[in-house]
This record gives structure tokens, C-alpha cells and sequence, in this order.
């Protein structure tokens, strides 16, 4: 789970890059040496545990077991710190859904965001999906996340970390977030995690990128946009975070300076304070340009004050006075599914009908009936694309529950569960067979469906096979073919 990541090697020329790309900030860099100094060093990776399932403190007993040593994270109660070298997305835990693997620095927005449970929150600029998955957790899965992205080609990477973190309270939806709909407004909390030049991202970016200055111009348009449609759809009193992952004061203060002179009266900056995060105040000048006051109270994250990545991020409270969306809210009402399509967790499973409280069965068409927190509200328009978790494949027989509701239900079993050991872990990870043992087959009935464990924890979904000449019991492997490893060197300050 280990390899080498030392861009010093791969890239000789870097330093020059960036002393390039960083002289432009030789001004309002507080330390350039020990800025250069935390460039130069590889990042460390860094995760949080996903609270519905997992302890940071049971987690980080798990990684160690396997060789994966962890300091907790000082500013935050569910993230851990682990060397640059170590591969958490590759460790069993991951596919399992304990825990998300997220840049230290970009787990700072939602922490800012501080959703509720039962809140309405839209992302913005959702894909792929990480600060979604924290704003679901944080919300102990109900209520409404709109996940919303532009790009079509990068929502199925929010599916898949709402499936393995099993997320029921999310939709997702696809638009221009400049453009969206008054209708879908109303709420309580929206993330603007906007696109930009991610200058932040050096210390992990192959091939790090000098930006040109209309670049820096055009985004810093769209960034406006989209900053001003997020206040239009927050209701009065509820709040709004802004962040990006970039050092640029033409994309940072300077957006948000001009949203706050459009809205007189109407936004109030937050100041953050986090216990335990580093970070220097927002600026009040830029060249020739001054910025509001009020902007002191935003974050610059240099990469040297926490030894992360870069940010920015501002926090901004709607005033109770100010005007809400333009329209009333409009929510979308899918078709509830049958209570028939949970037979397969209560008769192969033993599970009690306890566990579907809290949620709604639905469906939409499409291979799979869903599940939703039973309070969810997602936009009428735009409609969502995708809604809540996949739960049972529709056309299947004997009912085929999905891995996520697997994942989402399964310690709730009470028979055909087998719990594996190392070797055979190995095997249902590469979706191969391995030979059960009678001792691992008390708790089932027979031949069929099984949830399958290890050390106690619910990894995917199997079928027992049962050969009465030999006689041996097969375990076939359900891992899903989609769940690749996480690259976490990946370029984005995501
Ligand atoms: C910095 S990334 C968001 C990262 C994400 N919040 C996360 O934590 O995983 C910016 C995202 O904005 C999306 N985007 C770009 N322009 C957009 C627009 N006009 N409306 C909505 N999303 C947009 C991009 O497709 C990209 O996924």
C-alpha cells in the first residue's frame, strides 16, 4: 500500500515553477520560507471517518492493525493524518465505506458550512462529491443535500462515494449553477466550492500550471455568478460558504467584495475561527483595488500554516431581512415503491422492519429501486437525476439488494452473514471464489444471498454456492467491478 511520492524526483524543475507561480504573492505570503519549505515536502494524505458507520478513534485502530499509522487531525474530530506515502484508498476500509479520503485543507469549507441535521443544503459545485459526502454525514443522513454539478462526465464519481459511504439523503441534479432555478431555492445552507485556477493544489499536481491572466479574469466572471445565484437561493438568516483552492485575491476577495456591494445590508461576513487551523485573514488590498473591510474574517490557507494544500473560504450570513428566492420552493414528489421490494433483507436477512424508519422506497424507472430520507426535498425543477441510494436491482429473482444497501443495512443482519479471514479478503476484493469453512456458515440457511464481513465490518454482498458432491461451499464475490482504487496523488484540491 506504499510507492514512492517525492515530486522533487519526477519534477527537477519544479522549484523554478514555484518560485514563479508564487512570486506573484511575494506581498501577502506571511513566511516565503516556510511556505517553499512545505512545497518542497511530499503531502501528507489525510481522510476523515464516516461517523454513521465508524469512531475516528475504532478507525484509526483498524488502519494500524494493518500497518497504517494515523495522527488525528487537531482542528477536526473525524479526520486523520497519515504519511505521504501511504495508499489509504487501496485498504479494505475504504470499499467498505469507513472512511473518505479528502486533501486536510479542503475538509475546511463544510466545517465553516456547519450543516445540521434536517437542514435543505445545496452544493453548488458538487463533483466529485467529497464535500457532499462530509455535508451528509454531518447531517446524520437526513434531510436534503441537492448535489449539484455542471459537468455530467464527473457525477458518477459522486454516485459512487454516496454508494460506498451510504448516503440516503443526497439528490443530485446537473446545471449551470450561474442559472438555477429560483424554484429550487429556499435553502437553509449552500456551499459555492467554486471552479478556479487551483494554485493550491502545487504541492500535489503533476504537472503544476502557470495561469494566464484572462483565464484568471473569466473565471473570477463565472465565480461572481455563481456567488450571487447561491445568495438568491438561501433563505433569509441561512448562510452561505464560499471557497475555492486557489491564492488568487481576483478569484477570493475580490468576488466576493463585489457580491457584497451588490447586496447591501443583505450579507454579513462570519469571521472563522476554527480551534487548532492555522490560517491567515482575508485581505484588504490588492494592487490598486481595496476590499471591504468586513473580509479580515476570511481564511487564506497557506500551505505551510497547517502543511496541507491551499484555500480560501468565507463564510457569509444571510440576514433575516434580506429577500429569499424569488419563487416559493417546488419540490419533487417521486412514486413510493412497495413495501414487497424489502422482503429479501427481512426473509434472507432477518432484518426487522425497524430499519427502513427513516427512509422511503421510491422509484423513477431505471434498474433499482431507491431509498431516501423519509424528510428529503429535492428541486422539482431541475429534477434530480439521482435519488437517494440504489437498493434492489428490479429486474432480479431471487431480489438482488445492492452493495450500498449492503453497506448502507447489513449490520442489521441476524442470519446468512459470513465473516471472512485475511486470505479470503484478498480473494472477494479481486471478485475471485474462496472455499468457506464450516464454522463460517452457522449463521446461514443455505444457498443464496450473504452479507460478508471482516473484522466485524460489513464489506459487500456474496453468494453462497453449494457443490454437495465434493461437498464444498463456495463464496462467490459481488465487489462491485466500479469500486477501482482512490489515486489519492490525483490533481485536484478536492
Ligand atoms: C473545485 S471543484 C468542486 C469540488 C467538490 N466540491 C468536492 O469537494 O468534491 C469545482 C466543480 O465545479 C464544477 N463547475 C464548473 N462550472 C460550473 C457551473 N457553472 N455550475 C456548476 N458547477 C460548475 C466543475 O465541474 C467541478 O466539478
Amino acid at each position: 500500500m506504499t510507492r514512492p511520492l517525492d515530486p522533487r524526483a519526477r519534477f527537477p524543475d519544479r522549484e523554478a515553477l514555484a518560485e514563479r507561480i508564487f512570486s506573484r504573492y511575494a506581498t501577502i505570503i506571511d513566511d516565503a520560507d516556510a511556505l517553499f519549505a512545505a512545497l518542497r515536502r511530499p503531502l501528507p494524505q489525510t481522510l476523515w471517518a464516516n461517523r454513521l458507520r465508524i469512531s475516528r478513534e475504532r478507525l484509526a485502530e483498524l488502519l494500524r492493525e494493518d500497518g497504517l499509522a494515523s495522527t488525528a487531525l487537531p482542528w477536526w474530530d473525524q479526520g486523520l493524518r497519515l504519511d505521504a506515502e501511504a495508499r489509504p484508498g487501496l485498504h479494505w476500509g475504504f470499499f467498505a465505506g469507513l472512511f473518505q479520503v479528502q486533501e486536510e485543507v479542503s475538509m475546511v469549507p463544510v466545517t465553516c458550512l456547519d450543516p445540521q441535521p434536517g437542514d435543505r443544503v445545496l452544493d453548488l459545485c458538487a463533483a466529485p462529491g467529497n464535500k457532499t459526502a462530509q455535508i451528509a454525514v454531518a447531517m446524520a443522513n437526513r434531510g436534503t443535500v441537492v448535489a449539484n454539478d455542471s459537468s455530467r462526465g464527473r457525477i458518477p464519481a459522486i454516485r459512487q462515494t454516496t454508494k460506498r459511504l451510504g448516503l440516503v439523503n443526497v439528490s443530485v441534479t446537473v446545471r449551470d449553477g450561474q442559472g438555477l432555478h429560483a424554484r429550487a431555492g429556499g435553502f437553509d445552507r449552500v456551499l459555492v466550492d467554486a471552479p478556479c485556477t487551483c494554485e493550491g493544489t502545487f504541492r500535489k499536481s503533476r504537472v503544476p500550471q502557470i495561469v494566464a491572466d484572462d483565464v484568471r479574469q473569466r473565471t473570477a466572471r463565472i465565480q461572481q455568478r455563481l456567488l450571487t445565484r447561491a445568495v438568491s437561493l438561501t433563505r433569509p438568516g441561512g448562510r452561505i460558504v464560499y471557497s475555492t483552492c486557489t491564492f488568487s485575491p481576483e478569484e477570493n476577495e475580490a468576488v466576493v467584495d463585489a457580491v457584497l456591494r451588490a447586496h447591501p445590508g443583505s450579507l454579513q461576513v462570519r469571521p472563522i475561527r476554527i480551534p487548532g487551523l492555522n490560517h491567515a485573514p482575508g485581505l484588504l488590498h490588492w494592487g490598486d483595488q481595496s476590499f471591504d473591510p468586513v473580509l479580515v474574517g476570511a481564511a487564506r490557507i497557506w500551505p505551510h500554516h497547517n502543511d496541507s494544500g491551499g484555500f480560501f473560504v468565507v463564510v457569509l450570513d444571510k440576514a433575516a431581512t434580506a429577500p429569499g428566492p424569488d419563487e416559493a420552493a417546488a419540490f419533487f414528489r417521486p412514486a413510493a415503491a412497495p413495501d414487497e421490494w424489502k422482503q429479501p433483507f427481512s426473509e434472507r436477512f432477518g432484518m426487522s422492519s425497524a430499519v427502513w424508519d427513516g427512509l422511503q422506497l421510491v422509484r423513477r424507472g431505471g434498474r433499482h429501486i431507491h431509498a431516501i430520507s423519509s424528510d428529503h426535498q429535492a428541486p422539482q425543477a431541475p429534477a434530480p437525476d439521482v435519488l437517494g441510494l440504489p437498493m434492489v436491482r428490479r429486474k432480479s429473482l431471487p431480489l438482488k439488494p445492492t452493495t450500498a444497501a449492503v453497506l448502507l443495512l447489513g449490520h442489521h443482519a441476524s442470519r446468512n452473514v459470513v465473516d471472512l479471514d485475511a486470505g479470503q479478503l484478498g480473494l472477494y476484493q479481486r471478485r475471485e471464489t474462496a472455499v468457506m469453512e464450516p464454522d463460517q456458515l452457522l449463521r446461514c440457511s443455505g444457498p443464496g444471498h450473504v452479507i460478508v464481513r471482516f473484522r466485524d465490518q460489513v464489506i459487500g454482498l456474496g453468494q453462497l454456492i453449494y457443490d454437495r458432491e465434493t461437498p464444498t461451499v463456495w463464496l462467490h464475490s459481488f465487489m462491485p467491478k466500479a469500486w477501482g482504487p482512490v489515486d489519492a496523488g490525483s490533481a485536484s484540491g478536492e
